[in-house]
């Protein structure tokens, strides 16, 4: 689903937490063209601070009148650090629409603490980094078609926005592709290592692996094959791959795989229900 409205444009947009997911989604803006001095981020880190303040952004250590301006307030601190983060920001920001990417946080919750019920909530991923994120969406009912156009235009530089209909899904939203670069750069680390144990150097198994992702995903996203049926393709019988992946299915590989994703939605779960006590 993508919105269709005219989207509304945020003159001054805060961040409450200034760290690596902040920095992705701030990045995005200024390459978008956004002006610098239009993002305010609050973050008691002094080293956060010092580089968001390079950039040109203006910073400040605590919540303070400021805020008053800000159009649109993004939440990007832990979640167990949100708390006491709306303590002091909430009566500052009554007119604001919320973002937050924070882990499993329910927006139910935000809201109470808010005192606002236009929050949207987002699972983006690290790619967004380098303008390769996805983000998965969810805005409850008071935010308005315009405002959801806007999220959208907020998220597009970082790469793709994806909506979902029910706010549960953003838990398995975050087990696939919110935590699943780690998955990834897990695969590549054991893919470096076996190319050193096979006699490779670190530099030939890191440029062999990460070209190996690359060029799969790729064909992957442009084949009308299925994962499975290119699979089968690589697969010869009685050859080489054969003996690779009757090794991992021998040893459970899909099955860990499977239960490892659902142990992190279960945690993102979690991460709402402690909050919600
Ligand atoms: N890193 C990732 O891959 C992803 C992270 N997220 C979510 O993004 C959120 C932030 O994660 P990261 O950026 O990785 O964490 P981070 O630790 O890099 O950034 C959090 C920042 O919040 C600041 N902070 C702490 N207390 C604060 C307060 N009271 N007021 C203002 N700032 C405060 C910290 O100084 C820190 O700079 C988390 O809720 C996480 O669940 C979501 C998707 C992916
Ligand atoms: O590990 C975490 O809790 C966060 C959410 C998704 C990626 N990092």
């Amino acid at each position: 689903m993508s919105t269709s409205s005219t989207p509304t444009s945020f003159e001054l947009i805060a961040f409450i937490g200034g760290g690596n997911m902040a920095s992705a989604i701030i990045g995005g803006l200024l390459r978008q063209g956004r002006s610098p001095g239009s993002i305010l981020v609050v973050d008691p880190g002094e080293a956060a601070r010092e580089r968001l303040a390079t950039q040109g952004l203006r910073t400040q250590a605590a919540p303070d009148e400021a805020l008053r301006a800000a159009s649109l307030v993004v939440w990007a601190v832990k979640p167990q650090q949100f708390k006491d983060a709306a303590a002091s920001t909430a009566a500052l920001a009554t007119q604001a629409l919320h973002y937050s990417v924070m882990a499993g946080l329910r927006t139910e919750d935000m809201a109470r603490l808010l005192g606002t019920q236009r929050i949207a909530r987002a699972m983006p991923n690290t790619p967004a980094l380098v303008g390769q994120g996805i983000t998965g969406l969810f805005a409850r009912a008071q935010v308005t078609d315009a405002e959801r156009a806007a999220i959208e235009a907020l998220v597009r530089p970082t790469g793709q926005a994806l909506w979902v209909g029910q706010e549960s899904d953003l838990d398995a939203v975050t087990a696939l592709s919110g935590s699943g670069p780690a998955y990834v750069f897990y695969f590549i680390e054991a893919m470096v290592q076996a190319a050193a144990d096979m006699g490779l150097s670190p530099e030939q198994g890191r440029v062999l692996a990460l070209a190996t992702f690359a060029g799969a995903t790729s064909l992957a996203s442009q084949s009308e094959d299925s994962p499975a049926t290119l699979r089968e393709k690589v697969t010869s019988k009685g050859g080489t791959t054969y003996a690779a992946l009757t090794t991992l299915e021998n040893a459970g590989v899909k099955a860990s795989f499977i239960e490892a994703m659902r142990a992190a939605q279960k945690r993102a779960g979690e991460l709402g229900d402690e909050f919600g006590r």
